[in-house]
């Protein structure tokens, strides 16, 4: 979708050189050289929840910030009444550059594409192997969306109990994503190693058992999203917005994403998926024209292929990701 001018933010400003040398874009701002450091795990209607060493603040974006905005996962900088304590209120007067932004495409309810999350390493897609019945079509959407954001996919299948895994961790095998089965009561020892260290934002559609993944994995993840729910007034979380969780012993953490339906994948580019295929990409570098899609006949990873430098289930996995962009959202 075609971005208005409201979501454009900072990071989009080019600078035209003038003749009369380069001016500042915007006036010279205070150095807040006592700001302290915070880590966004919830944002709610203007409302920042923000983990400063082992204390949650609550702040609200200082009127400097302009149109920029915060989301979970975002390191910022903060000033004014960092102690913590009830009804105190910080500002939030710096967000550090991200290393990467998870987006959501428009809905029903929101018109605009937003980004969610901010600085995540991993994209868990919860997947049900039945009740509900998996959605590749949705997965290969999901996949897409992660490594366009610059993060690594994780498959985690769940309610083993109901059906056998094969046949779809067969079709996602080309693909070497990681996965990890699960089902009711299962151990999550696997997993837990998978998430270590890392910050892992949690997707999948409604019934998957992801809710049920989460209090496996945070003991405590309810109790938070009550506290949540104090500081900003709402009777449940809210629907739509993302909350970071860490995990015990401080083993990293999940972000989990309650009421995230879609990915918006229209401003996707090739490259960006091409890029996680590091077998294909030195194929497409060589063989292919300038903004092959490597869907039309004049790409060059057919070739490649053919010659033996990567295999053809690797290329049919890719360009079934590639089609994946193509019609609406599931
Ligand atoms: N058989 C089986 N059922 C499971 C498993 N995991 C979760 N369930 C059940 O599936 C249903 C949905 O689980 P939730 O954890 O609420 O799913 P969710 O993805 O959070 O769904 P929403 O709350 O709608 O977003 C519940 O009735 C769970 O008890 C599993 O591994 N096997």
């Amino acid at each position: 979708m075609a971005r208005r001018a409201r979501d454009y933010d900072e990071d989009d400003v080019r600078v035209r050189p003038s003749r009369r040398g380069s001016r500042p874009r915007t006036r010279i701002r205070p150095a807040h050289e006592d700001a302290v450091e915070g880590f966004v795990v919830a944002v709610d209607r203007g409302r920042y929840r923000c983990l400063v060493e082992d204390r949650t603040v609550t702040a609200m974006r200082a009127r400097e910030l302009g149109r920029k905005g915060v989301v979970v996962g975002d390191r910022v900088a903060l000033v004014g009444d960092v102690s913590g304590r009830p009804d105190t209120l910080a500002r939030i007067v710096r967000v550090e550059p991200r290393g990467s932004t998870l987006r959501r495409t428009a809905d029903d309810t929101d018109p605009f594409e937003r980004i969610i999350v901010a600085n995540a390493d991993q994209l868990a897609i919860v997947t049900a192997l039945a009740d509900p019945e998996p959605r590749p079509r949705l997965i290969d959407r999901q996949l897409v969306a992660a490594y366009d954001a610059g993060m690594h996919p994780l498959l985690v299948l769940t309610k083993a109990d109901l059906a056998d895994p094969d046949a779809l961790l067969a079709e996602y095998a080309s693909l070497g994503v990681p996965a990890f089965v699960t089902q009711r009561g299962g151990d999550l020892a696997g997993l837990r190693d998978l998430l270590r260290g890392q910050i892992t934002v949690l997707v999948g559609h409604s019934g998957v058992g992801k809710s049920t993944l989460v209090n496996a994995l945070v003991p405590d993840a309810e109790r938070a999203v009550s506290h949540v729910n104090a500081v900003t007034g709402r009777g449940r979380h809210t629907s739509s917005s993302a909350l970071a969780l860490e995990l015990p012993d401080g083993e990293g953490w999940i972000i989990d994403t309650p009421g995230v339906r879609s990915f918006g994948l229209a401003h996707v580019r090739p490259e960006n998926v091409i890029n996680a295929f590091e077998d294909l990409a030195e194929g497409a570098a060589e063989r292919c024209p300038p903004h092959c899609d490597h869907l039309q006949s004049e790409c060059g990873l057919d070739s490649w292929v053919a010659d033996g430098h990567a295999s053809q289930g690797r290329l049919d996995s890719l360009r079934r990701l590639l089609r994946s962009r193509e019609g609406e959202a599931d």
